[in-house]
């Protein structure tokens, strides 16, 4: 039987791979370099690089190695969103000299079983198995808990650590509206589990999750409501970005409600309805299924942290800038402890935390420059600062951008909604941050990002070369216009100057 609805072959390979039925947890052999809680990202990261490196390491989950990112978050959610833009294509493609769009049908049983094969196939690499036997990490499954500062106990079983890596992750925050627990909901772990399209859904919360997941599911033929308390979707993105975005969710006949308070939810004999107000008037909005995404809650409880010494409130575990905890053996990684809450992010702590627990490193996890990107269409990938935030901080910015109508590729492909944007420290060609909104902007962006990671200034994207035509070339025309910005009417005088010279 799978851990994971439905119980299906798919599913009950990935629970066979990341909660085996039957695993007989190992007899501890003395004190760990390293015990882990929680086989999530971070989690993972952690074992697997301390085992690699001669450690002796203890890892434990209690449910589904692979945690948010395999099970119930990024895989998932991205096999549907590749599933979304198939049949999205299929239907607009007329301009391209499709047929028969308008009349393209949905399966959604076939897009479901395939994100569930995928997401099986996957999960082999975050395997029980895999750690156990190719990687040579004690695997134990239960629930862990601190009863010492120096002691672990999972399952009836004490591990005793030099160095403990709490990485035990988050889960969806429950706002408390009237009458939702009530009516019932879905959240990030119920909604990847459905059988059915359901043919009304509304969506609390347009963060990430609430705006990749209506776009999905209006694609696939549901008829979505977006609902957030902000007058925006996606609040923290630059206000330019997220207008394209809104404008493509109206067209593609998402209901935008935004800007509302949310007065109670109930269930009526012909579903579900969520009543708003905005502005002083009152709205109903009726909904087969109810999403859940306004944001995550860390998971600290039953882990005994006052136990172990380990301070923590209602943000998670708190951390140091090189992720050490108030028990200066035990660190964490990951969504427990960190405010941006990224696959990508619990990597990049992971490996902080190895060289910091393991080798004495000092290394900070401010140091670190962040891309993120959320996967609608187009997508929006952002790194470093905004505009907003140098200003914040004094910085003189310049902010340059190239709107995709200006690049032959984006034209060509039909694919101008979107602009690229850098912000620049003022007179100077260093790159602050960067926005990017286009088809593949999370693939774009990591262009910036290994130039402000490296300390390349946007004269060195100036000097590569960028293959024609490419949407990427969007990057290599802001730094043509940075070029020119550089070219002072008195360094254009020289130059008229030295050329006329040369026509003597
Ligand atoms: C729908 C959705 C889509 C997302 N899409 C993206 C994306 O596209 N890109 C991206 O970068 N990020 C995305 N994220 C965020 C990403 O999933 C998380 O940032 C990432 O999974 C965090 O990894 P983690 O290891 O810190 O925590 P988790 O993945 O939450 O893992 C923590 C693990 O610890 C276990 N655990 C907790 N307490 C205990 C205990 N006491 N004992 C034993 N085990 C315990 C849990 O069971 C869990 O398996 C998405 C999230 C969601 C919900
Ligand atoms: N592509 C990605 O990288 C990706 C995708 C999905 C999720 N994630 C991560 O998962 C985490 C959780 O995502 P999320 O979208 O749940 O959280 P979020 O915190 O990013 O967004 C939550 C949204 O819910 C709204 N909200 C909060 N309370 C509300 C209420 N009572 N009524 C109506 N609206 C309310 C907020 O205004 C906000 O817009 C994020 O930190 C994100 O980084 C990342």
């Amino acid at each position: 039987m799978s851990l994971i609805l439905p119980d299906t072959a798919e599913n009950q390979q990935l629970s066979e791979n990341v909660h085996p039925a039957g695993w007989v947890n190992p007899t501890p052999a003395g004190c760990y370099n390293l015990v882990v809680i929680g086989a999530g990202t971070a989690g993972l990261i952690c074992a697997a690089g301390a085992a690699g490196l001669g450690a002796k390491v203890a890892l434990i989950e209690r449910n589904l190695m692979g945690g948010d990112c395999l099970n119930t978050g990024c895989v998932p959610s991205k096999a549907l969103i590749r599933a979304a833009r198939a049949v999205h294509d299929a239907r607009t493609a007329s301009a391209s000299g499709v047929l028969g769009g308008d009349s393209v049908g949905f399966d959604f049983a076939a897009a479901m079983e395939r994100m569930r094969r995928l997401r099986a196939d996957i999960s082999q690499h975050d395997s029980a198995r895999r750690f156990r036997n190719e990687l040579g990490v004690d695997v134990f499954i239960g629930d862990a808990r601190f009863v010492a500062p120096d002691w672990v106990e999972v399952a009836g079983t004490r591990l005793k650590f030099k160095k403990a890596a709490i990485c035990s992750g988050a889960r969806a925050a429950a706002p408390p509206i009237p009458g939702l627990p009530e009516t019932g909901y879905l959240t990030n772990e119920t909604i990847f589990s459905l059988t059915e399209l359901p043919p009304r859904l509304a969506i609390i919360g347009a963060g990430p999750i609430g705006c990749e997941l209506a776009q999905t599911f209006s694609r696939f033929g549901s008829k979505v409501t977006l609902i957030d308390l902000s007058p925006t979707i996606l609040g923290r993105e630059d206000h330019d970005a997220t207008e394209i975005l809104q404008n493509t969710f109206v067209r593609e006949g998402i209901d935008l409600q935004l800007g509302v308070k949310i007065l109670k939810v109930e269930k009526q004999d012909t579903g579900r309805v969520v009543h708003l107000e905005r502005d002083g008037q009152q709205i109903q909005i009726a909904a087969d299924q109810i999403l859940v995404g306004v944001g995550r809650t860390t998971n600290t409880e039953g882990l005994e942290l006052q136990t172990a010494g380990v301070a923590f409130d209602t943000n998670g575990v708190k951390v140091n800038d090189r992720l050490q905890t108030t028990n200066a053996n035990i660190y964490a990684a990951g969504d427990i402890c960190s405010a941006y809450k990224f696959t990508h992010l619990a990597d990049a702590q992971a490996r902080i935390l190895l060289a910091n627990a393991l080798f004495k490193g000092r290394q900070k996890t401010s140091g670190l420059i962040i891309p993120w990107c959320t996967y609608t269409d187009p997508e929006i990938a952002h790194v470093g600062m905004y505009e907003q935030d140098a200003t914040a901080q004094g910085i003189s910015v310049t902010t340059l951008t190239i709107p995709l109508t200006e690049v032959d590729r984006a034209v060509l492909d039909g694919e101008t909604e979107g602009f690229a944007r850098v912000y620049l420290r003022k007179g100077t060609d260093r790159i602050l941050g960067a926005t990017i909104v286009a088809r593949h902007a999370g693939e774009m962006i990591n262009e910036f990002t290994l130039a402000m990671t490296s300390g390349l200034g946007l004269g060195a994207i100036a000097k590569t070369i960028h293959p024609y035509p490419t949407q990427a070339e969007a990057i290599k025309k802001l730094a043509d216009t940075y070029n020119r910005t550089r070219l002072t009417p008195f360094a254009k005088k020289l130059l008229s100057g030295w050329l006329a010279w040369q026509r003597r």
